[in-house]
């Protein structure tokens, strides 16, 4: 049974509301907690308005209007203006590895051979207390430098020279902190993570030249990103960084932010580094942005390409709106991982990984993201042999015109019926293993997140909401094929060794709830939160 724990700070408690996990008492002192609830009480209720904006446009969308460039920041727009100087460690950002914060994988990812690793506490990460806490742990030993690891099979594992640069993903503004209460009221997830993260490690990787550097997801608008600012100044002040200190990459990873790059870049002029392509999120906001949408409809995921109109004006589009701003240009992931048992399978599922970072340089990005160490040297390269430079700031793609209805443009293909099987089996599996506390799993050979999970989440929800959705031989798509799709993954996965195997009715009730609901749920990691511990 749970315990709660109060620590006073001022006149109001903060109560962690968890059982006690191991990493606790090392991470969250006293010191850390009065410094999260600053947090919380100057920045929370900012963001739960821009949580309602957000609910306000979907409104409008929902009832038609279509996303567009704001009349009234075009002055930011046109105006002539650049971001910060970038410092000399982020020049050349060739190669990005992520990957969750646990022990293993962070010292791999560091000797990796990248240039960057992003220690991620969203889209790979189950927020389970114990995660968040470990990863913290994690972290702030990696920064001191003596982070080590032995394997139950006893192979030791410690950081070797030149590691790569670290940079932290704390979780979106929609997501609570459950376990931390301020007041009465659970914090941020962002807030919490960043917090944590800051308060630890931001002098010595600030005295290092090393940092402390921030990768910011989800984001939704430039009042958004203002919002983030306002908190790292306050955050630099409080722990005596210099302004500016704190470096941050973007994702442009929803619809709605397409619209917004240059105001982005703008609120975050003092400290922003770059954009970049989180493609499989912007998969899922597309769909969730445009669900009422018949004509944007989306064809199965595997025919959703960054090829395909949307993604490539986007990816595009980002690209001329940072080297106009001397921001770099970050490209995104390709889902495949290397198949260690089947040579053939293996060189295949490079190959795409090759293609996918052909077109990502040529096209000026520069710099990619990998998911698995094996991977580094098949992007590196693809950009040593094409990006001869550090980047390629130089290359300002003034050919790109990307008008709102490229943006938005609708995709032709199909949806067959093993597409929609695949999707049901996906979220399943996905949502069994991030009960499970496990973030990010192998899924037919592809790596599958919440970002990726989401995408078929929100495919699945909406062919069988929008009316006149069919599959590609004419018939009707309807609740008794998901249902059938559902009773048979559940049962064949029911008898594997999958992640998460012992959830898997759990997750069955989860999909079907979230599927048969009337409404698009915002996030299914909102909805199953409540399953963590
Ligand atoms: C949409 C987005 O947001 S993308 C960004 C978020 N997603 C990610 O970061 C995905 C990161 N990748 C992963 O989590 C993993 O690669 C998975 C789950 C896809 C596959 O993991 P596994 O099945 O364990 O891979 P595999 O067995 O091939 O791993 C081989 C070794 O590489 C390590 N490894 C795999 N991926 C990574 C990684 N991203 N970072 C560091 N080490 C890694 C494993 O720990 C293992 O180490 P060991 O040999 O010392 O034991
Ligand atoms: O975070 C990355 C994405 O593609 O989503
Ligand atoms: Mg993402």
């Amino acid at each position: 049974m749970s315990v709660p724990q109060t620590a006073m700070h001022g006149a109001s408690p903060v109560v962690l509301a968890s059982p006690a996990v191991p990493a606790q008492a090392v991470v969250l002192t006293a010191e850390a907690l009065a410094f999260l609830a600053d947090l919380h009480r100057r920045f929370d209720a900012r963001r739960r308005e821009l949580l309602a904006a957000r609910r306000a446009r979907q409104v409008r969308l929902d009832a038609g209007e279509l996303p567009d460039f704001l009349p009234e920041t075009k002055t930011v727009r046109d105006g002539d203006w650049k971001v910060a100087p970038i410092p000399a460690v982020l020049q050349d950002r060739r190669v990005e590895i992520t990957g969750p914060v646990d022990r293993k994988m962070i010292i791999n990812a560091l000797n990796s051979g990248a240039k960057v690793f992003m220690a991620d506490f969203e889209d790979s990460t189950a927020p389970t207390f114990a995660n968040l806490l470990d990863g913290q742990l994690n972290l702030r030993d990696a920064v001191a430098g003596g982070i080590e690891y032995t394997s139950p099979e006893g192979k030791h594992y410690a950081v070797k020279a030149d590691p790569a640069v670290l940079m932290v993903r704390p979780r979106g503004w929609h997501l609570p902190e459950r376990h931390v209460e301020v007041d009465g009221e659970p914090m941020s997830g962002s807030l919490f993570d960043f917090g944590l993260f800051a308060f630890h490690n931001a002098k010595v990787l600030h005295a290092a030249d090393r940092g402390p550097y921030f990768y910011l997801p989800k984001m939704e608008s430039h009042r958004e990103a203002a919002l983030w600012n306002a908190v790292m100044e306050h955050a630099e002040d409080a722990l005596g960084l210099p302004r500016g200190a704190m470096k941050v990459t973007v994702l442009i990873e929803t619809l709605p932010a397409v619209f917004e790059m240059d105001e982005i870049l703008h609120a975050l002029r003092s400290r922003i580094t770059g954009l970049n392509c989180g493609r499989w999120d912007y998969i899922f906001s597309y769909i969730k942005t445009l669900r009422a949408q018949r004509d944007r409809v989306l064809p199965e995921r595997g025919q959703v390409a960054m090829t395909v109109p949307f993604l490539k004006s986007y990816s595009e589009l980002l690209i001329r709106t940072c080297h106009r701003r001397g921001a770099f240009a970050m490209g995104g992931m390709a889902a495949q991982i290397p198949i260690g048992h089947d040579p053939a399978a293996n060189e295949a599922a490079l190959a795409k990984v090759r293609a996918d970072k052909l077109r990502e340089v040529k096209a000026g990005h520069d710099g990619t993201w990998v998911a698995h160490p094996a991977l580094v040297a098949v992007a590196r390269e693809v950009f040593d042999e094409h990006m001869p430079t550090p980047n390629q700031l130089h290359v300002m793609r003034k050919d790109v015109v990307a008008d709102r209805d490229t943006l938005l443009a609708p995709s032709a293909g199909t949806i067959t019926r093993a597409g929609f099987a695949a999707n049901v089996e996906i979220c399943l599996r996905y949502l069994a293993a991030w009960i499970d506390g496990q973030g990010c799993v192998p899924i037919h050979h592809l790596m599958e997140d919440a970002a990726t999970a989401e995408i078929s989440r929100a495919q699945l929800w909406q062919w069988l909401h929008q009316p006149g959705v069919r599959f590609d031989d004419g018939s009707a798509i309807g609740f008794d094929a998901f249902a059938a799709d559902l009773a048979q993954a559940r049962e064949r996965l029911g008898a594997t060794a999958m992640p998460g195997q012992s959830r898997v009715g759990e997750a069955a009730d989860l999909l079907d709830e979230l599927t048969r609901a009337d409404a698009l749920a915002d996030f299914l990691t909102l909805t199953a939160y409540g399953r963590l511990p």
